[in-house]
């Protein structure tokens, strides 16, 4: 992950308009990644919510055309319903010098370009809550954008995690396994917790052995590459314990309802 100190892809000034949840995880991770305070803008309403971002000397204002005079970079993470009328608002202030990335869920590449002229360049990027402390994992896709302004996307997602490029007809696969990801395995490890107390453990001694297992699985994966069932097999003693609850776990819907879960997700966004 590269540290943002010190490198010639961070002078562009940047601005998050819509420091909401992943507005704010985005900058709480480039300030984790020591990129100067003074170089970002996040704006919202509410601006007084942003008060912790405003002690770590970040500009925090409601005034979004501000940010964008401010900032070659903008990163807009608000509500879908929002976006149109804010880049309404904004449009007579971005010029072609400015990098638009778009983080809002099902508001595609094309929509965006018809609330803005021609020329701007565009990257849609579709990161998770992990960006705050770098663990992001990112999809990004453009149309018209720069090699130089993908890179310059790219740069900044991979210092909050990691980063992906994907065709754009497959963001709202990226947005559910990659974005509503994080909460659904924040839900798994509740249950490990939930099972944890009522075998014997404290909450805290649970949430601990849960999140650490969970993370060790995780990098059994992404440092040896295996597939998860060859992991398994390493931990299911014939006759044992681990395949007597896998198996009780898979009786009752297990990965069933997990891939319900996902096309539910997806469906709910592709509905209309
Ligand atoms: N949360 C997540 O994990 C992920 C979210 N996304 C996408 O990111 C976008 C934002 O989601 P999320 O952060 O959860 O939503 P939030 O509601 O938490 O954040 C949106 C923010 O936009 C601000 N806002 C509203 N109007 C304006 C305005 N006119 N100017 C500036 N700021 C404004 C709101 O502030 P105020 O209330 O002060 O007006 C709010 O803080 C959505 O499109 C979502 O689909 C994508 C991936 C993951
Ligand atoms: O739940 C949502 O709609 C947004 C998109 C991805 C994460 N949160």
């Amino acid at each position: 992950m590269p540290l943002f100190i010190n490198t010639k892809m961070n002078q562009d000034t940047i601005a998050i308009i819509g420091g909401g949840n992943l507005g704010k995880s985005i900058a709480l991770g480039l300030l984790k990644q020591q990129y100067n305070p003074e170089q970002i803008y996040v704006t919202r309403t509410k601006v007084a919510l942003l008060d912790d971002l405003k002690a770590q000397r970040v500009h925090t204002t409601s005034d979004n055309v501000l940010a964008v005079q401010q900032s070659k970079i903008l990163i807009f993470a608000l509500k879908p319903y929002r976006i149109e009328s804010v880049l309404k608002e904004l449009a007579s202030h971005i010029t072609k010098d400015h990098l638009i990335i778009s983080v809002i869920s099902d508001f595609s590449l094309e929509q965006l370009s018809n609330c803005l002229t021609s020329e701007i360049q565009i990257v849609r990027a579709m990161p998770n809550t992990a960006a705050a402390i770098g663990e992001s994992l990112t999809c990004i896709a453009s149309k018209n954008a720069s090699a130089e302004n993908i890179k310059k996307a790219t740069f900044i997602f991979d210092a909050l995690g990691e980063t992906i490029e994907i065709d754009e007809s497959l963001m709202d696969a990226a947005t559910v396994l990659g974005a509503c990801g994080i909460a659904y395995v924040l839900r798994f490890i509740r249950a490990m917790i939930q099972g944890g107390i009522e075998i014997g453990f404290d909450a805290k001694t649970a949430t601990k052995i849960a999140s650490q297992t969970v993370k060790g699985a995780s990098e059994l994966l992404l440092q040896n590459g295996n597939h998860p069932e060859e992991e398994i097999d390493k931990v299911t003693t014939p006759k044992g314990c681990t395949i007597a609850g896998l198996n009780e776990m898979e009786h009752q819907g297990f990965s069933s309802s997990l891939i319900k879960g996902i096309k539910t997700s997806i469906e709910t966004i592709q509905k209309d």
